[in-house]
This record gives structure tokens, sequence and C-alpha cells, in this order.
């Protein structure tokens, strides 16, 4: 659904992310804020020992300096001995400052990064909605984010400390150089100058082109996947497809490459130029400084600050120019992190929601029209609908008619286009989303399988409750997996995976077990009746995966489950349906009929022909 104008400008900011001066400002801004955060000592130790070892290259070359006209001078001992004392310091500090920044900023790296992936997966997990999960550009973004987040900040904060460095480094040498020759100065300058543009130039291509490929690279991570994973292994096998995906995995790649390697091209060729101009005023002032001291204008000491000026300033302005325009790259991919940690709720949040209260009157669909996009059908088109408190409904309809859609909604993971749906009369926009979940169990078409203990699959219905191993062996009984549970190597501290297992279980042979279809199922069953008292149980197609006896107990029991309790439920086996107070048909985007079964029958319309259509087959008639 379109979201609200702020979440727009977010994205919209996030879609030419760095076009301006001021968004990569603010970028920076918000990693300098982020490490100080994380790690405040660290980040301050490492701006002061960037700031003292961008002094160390001038202060090496002065010294140098002085101590070659002194000796040409003849100058007193003392004063030779105390400038090779300060040389020998200096050294220290070149071999020593480096490794610190390292250490600090790889610190500074970790923790930043840490935050960054705690607010990053904060901001994703409390998204109250669905519809960001289903839109393209924002998993994008989210991928780019992921990686940002890791080694963002730190390659921001390296490319920033090593800019300072570097900066501290040229004013030093450009003073060194005016005071010598005030010609050849601004000449450095304006090569370096030259290089940094290029680069950031080059930064934003990069940047530019990392989004570009991120559908290719989504891609071929989903082929990887597909090749690598047990789930597929059966089909692919069988239909022997495994050559038709590698191939598909690798144009992917192919694409992705060549898009860098266009990248890569104009990055050569680009420094490839700037290096001859480079080279070229190295060589004019090298011969402009030998003519000055043949001419006696310059003196030894003289001659070699000023080569090692020119060495330096140019090495130094091109690693600033890359170090700017590495830390713009990572500001720009951390652009797509401030995105997505700023891009708001998916669904409109009402200025003073209220608690959910225990349902008394009833559920109401009132007029509900839903569409998953403005680009989509409608798929529900006008429906009308009222489930009293305390009774049972059953929902059944064609495959595709709306039925998940209408338990989507619901829970509210989206909401109507048009029409209102009440709980007890209050539209449950209006109503605290957690609250309301709360008072919801469900049982997805689409449940998750955890690769966790069984103890935790069903735990995690109600994780405050997640360690009471009688309520665990409750809902178990309840769904009818508690036999199978026992008859596991570790019973409910089974591991279901064959992934990873735990620590523990490393020097076990029998880690991880693998569950069949239908006992999956039971287990998602039990997490959704774990929950305590909930006031609405949605079970969507619960027994679709079940044998036909398991299916009759399940339904006996969740019978006895619902008795009291408001009920939906969705089932194609039309028999386990019959007993519930109330069946809905829905067909065309709407409600087209509701009864008992008893009503439907007589009624002999859409009900009646499909349960008629199921009889006639399980009994073998014409
Ligand atoms: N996330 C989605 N984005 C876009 N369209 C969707 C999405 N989910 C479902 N649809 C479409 O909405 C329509 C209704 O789907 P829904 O899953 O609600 O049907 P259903 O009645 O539960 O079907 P079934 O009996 O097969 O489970 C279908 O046409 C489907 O393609």
């Amino acid at each position: 659904m379109p979201g609200t104008d702020g979440e727009k400008n977010a994205l919209e900011r996030g879609r030419r992310p760095g076009r301006t001066l001021a968004t990569s400002l603010t970028a920076v801004r918000a990693v300098i804020a982020l490490a100080a955060r994380a790690a405040p000592w660290q980040t301050a130790g490492c701006v002061l020992a960037s700031l003292v070892s961008g002094i160390i290259p001038v202060a090496t070359a002065w010294l140098t300096k002085l101590l070659l006209d002194r000796l040409v001078g003849h100058a007193p001992m003392s004063s030779i001995v105390a400038l090779a004392a300060s040389l020998g310091a200096v050294g220290a500090a070149t071999l020593v400052l480096p490794r610190l920044i390292r250490f600090l900023t790889a610190e500074v790296e970790r923790e930043a990064g840490l935050l960054a992936r705690e607010r990053l997966y904060t901001a994703v997990g409390d998204l109250p909605g669905l519809s960001r999960f289903e839109d393209p550009d924002f998993l994008d973004r989210l991928r780019l984010a992921q990686n940002a987040c890791g080694t963002g900040p730190g390659q921001v904060l390296n490319g920033l400390l090593g800019g300072m460095r570097s900066l501290v480094t040229v004013v030093g040498f450009a003073g060194a150089l005016v005071s010598l020759t005030p010609l050849l100065a601004p000449l450095l300058l304006l090569s370096g100058i030259l290089t940094l543009v290029m680069e950031l130039s080059l930064a934003r291509r990069r940047t530019a082109m990392m989004l570009r490929i991120g559908p290719m690279e989504r891609r071929e991570i989903f082929y990887s996947d597909l090749l690598s994973t047990v789930e597929a292994a059966k089909e692919i096998r069988l239909f022997n497809i495994g050559g038709l995906l590698r191939e598909r995995m690798l144009r992917e790649r192919r694409h992705a490459n060549s898009a860098r390697r266009a990248v890569d091209l104009r990055e050569l060729t680009g420094h490839g130029a700037l290096g001859l101009v480079a080279a070229a005023l190295a060589a004019a002032g090298t011969l402009w400084a030998a003519y000055q001291v043949h001419e006696g204008l310059m003196t030894v000491g003289g001659v070699v600050v000023f080569v090692t000026a020119i060495g330096n300033t140019q090495s130094t302005l091109g690693s600033l120019a890359e170090q700017v325009a590495h830390s713009q790259e990572a500001v720009l991919l951390f652009e797509h992190y401030r995105t997505i940690t700023a891009t708001g709720s998916d669904l409109p949040v009402a200025d003073d929601p209220r608690p959910a209260a225990g349902l008394s009157g009833g559920i109401e669909f009132q007029d509900v029209w839903f569409r998953y996009s403005d680009d989509h059908p409608w798929v529900l088109k006008g429906v009308d609908l009222r489930i009293p408190a305390g009774s049972s409904m059953a929902l059944v309809g064609l495959n595709g008619a709306g039925k998940s859609t209408l338990v989507k909604l619901l829970c509210r993971f989206y909401d109507p286009g048009k029409g209102r749906i009440l709980w007890d009369g209050v539209d449950i926009r209006d109503i605290d989303l957690e609250s309301l979940r709360k008072r919801i169990s469900t049982v997805f078409q689409d449940y998750m399988q955890y690769d966790m203990t069984v103890a935790e699959n069903i735990g995690l219905g109600d994780i405050s409750a997640m360690d009471d191993p009688r309520r665990v062996r409750k809902a178990a009984e309840r769904a009818g997996v508690d036999r199978a549970v026992e008859e596991l190597p570790h019973g409910y501290q089974t591991l279901l995976s064959r992934l990873f297992f735990m620590e523990s279980e490393k020097e076990s042979a029998e880690h991880g077990v693998i569950l069949s279809g239908g006992q999956w199922q039971r287990l998602a069953l039990a997490r959704a009746v774990f929950r305590d008292g909930p006031d609405l149980v949605i079970l969507d197609e619960p027994s679709s995966g079940l044998d036909a006896e398991a299916e009759h107990e399940i339904h006996r029991s969740l019978r006895r489950y619902r008795r009291g309790r408001t009920s939906l439920l969705i089932s194609h086996r039309l028999g386990a349906v019959r007993d519930a107070d109330t069946i809905v048909v829905l067909a065309g985007g709407k409600a087209i009929e509701e009864g008992s079964h008893e009503e439907l029958i007589a009624a002999d319309g859409e009900y009646a022909r499909l349960f008629n259509l199921q009889a006639t087959s399980y009994r073998g008639d014409a």
C-alpha cells in the first residue's frame, strides 16, 4: 500500500543517494555520532593518533633538513645529538602509531557495527506490516544496508581519519613548499584537487552501479540458494534442472561482473592519466631544485625537504583523494542504512491507540476492499462479514479467492484500501497493534519451521511462558504431536535442524533431526495453541498435511480448544468445517453465501456444489 509522505521522502532520498553534498555530510555526521556512541574513547583515540601521525612526515623532513644544514655548517655537537634523538623519537612514532590506529579503528568498527546492526534489525523488526518485505526496492536497499552496517562505519571512519591525516601532512608540506618555492606549490595542489574530483566522481559511479546490480545479485543468491539447499535438491535432481539454474545464476553474475568491470576500467584510465601528470610535475620540480642548488640559491637540506615534499605531497594528495572517495563510497552505502532505519511504519499509527479489550461483541468486516498494491487487481471487493464473539466461522472458497488475504487483514499486516474491520465495534486501525496481536492466535497456511529445539518451536507461541515444560507438553498434546516428540532422541530438547547444531551437541553423532511435513504442521499448531487464552483463534488450513486419522483427531481436539472462543477456520476439506456455526463462501472478492452447513446445503448454491463434488469423489460415484 502507498506509504506516508515521510516514508516516501526517506525512500526517495535513498533512491538517489549522495546527490547533494548536504546528504553526504548528514550521513558522515550520523557515522561519527554512531562511532562516538558505540566506542567514545576509542574514537577519540583514533582522532588524536591520526592528527599526530599526519604531522610526522613533515616533522621528519624538517628535522632531516635541520640536521643536514647543521652538519654542513659545523654546528655544536649537542644540537646535532638533540636533532638525531628527535628524529629517533619521530621514527618510533612512525612505527607505532599506524598499528595503534589500526587497532583502535578495528575496535570502533566492531562496536559501531554492532550498534548499527541492532538499530537496523530493530527498525526492520518494528515494521508492523508486510508490504515492505514485498517491495523489491526496499529489499535491495536492505541488502546494501546490511553490508553497510558491517564494515561501513569502520570504512567511513577510516576514510575520515586517513583524510584528516593526509590533510595535516599536505598542509605541512604545502607550507614547506611555499617557503621554498612559491611557484610550484599551487601547481602541485591543483593536480591534487583534480585527483580528488575524479575520485569522488568514480565513487559516485561505483555506488550507483552497486544499486543497479542489486537485483542481479539478489537473483544470483536465489539461484545459488536453490542449488545448495536440501529443500530444492529433490526436484532439481528429478527434473534435471541443475544446469538451467546454474546457468541462470552465472548469467546474473556475468551481468554484475560486466557492470563492475566498466567502473574498474574507468578507474584504470583515470588513474593512469593522473599518474602521468603527477610524474611530469615531479620531474620538472626536481630539475628546478637541482638548478637552484647549482646556482647557490638553495641549501642541500632545502633540496631534501623539497624533494620529500614533492613526493609526499603528490602521494598524500593521491591517497587523500582515494580515502575521501572510499569514505564517500561507504557514506553513500551508509545512506541506505539511514534510509532503512528512517523509513518509519509501513502502516499508519493512530495518535492515541486503544488497547484491545477482550472480545465480547464480535468482529465485523464492513465493505472491505483490498489489493496488494496499486498495480495489483482487487482481491477483496466489498466483503461484509460478522463473527460474533464465542462463535466459530469457517471460510471456504476456491484457490486464490482471498481467504488467506482476509486472515492477514484481520491480523493487520495490511490495511484495507476501503472499508473497515471492527473489533467490538472499534476500527482495528485505532487499536494498539501489539495488544491486538496478543489476543489472536494463528496457524498460517505457510507456517514457519524454526531450526530450533522442539520445545522452542512450540514455546515461540508465547515467549513469556517458553520455559514452562508443562505448558509446552500440553500444547503438544493438543496438537497430537506429543507421542512423536517423546520418541525423538532428546525429546522436547531435540534440535530440529540439519543446518547447524548446538555447541553442546558438537561431539554427538545424533545432532539435528528432520520431521515429516505433517509433524511440522502439528508443531505449528502446538505453537498456536500454546498461547494462553487467545480471544480469536485463526486456523488457515491447519490439517492439510495430516493423514486422515490424524486430521480427524486434530479436528476433535481443536473443536474442544475452540469451544467458547471466537474462531475462524479455513479448509478445503469441507468435512472439517461442517460443524462451524457459520460457513462463509468467498468468491469474486465477496462473501457470496453464509449460513450453517445444513442451511447452505439446502440452499443448493456454491457450497453445496463444492461439498457434493468432494463427497462424490470420496464415495467414487459417477
Ligand atoms: N503478497 C502478495 N502480493 C500480491 N498478490 C498476492 C499476495 N498474496 C496473495 N496474492 C494474490 O491474492 C489473491 C488471493 O490470494 P490468497 O492467498 O488470499 O487466496 P486463498 O483463497 O487463500 O487461496 P488458497 O486456497 O490457494 O490458499 C491471489 O490472486 C494471489 O495471487
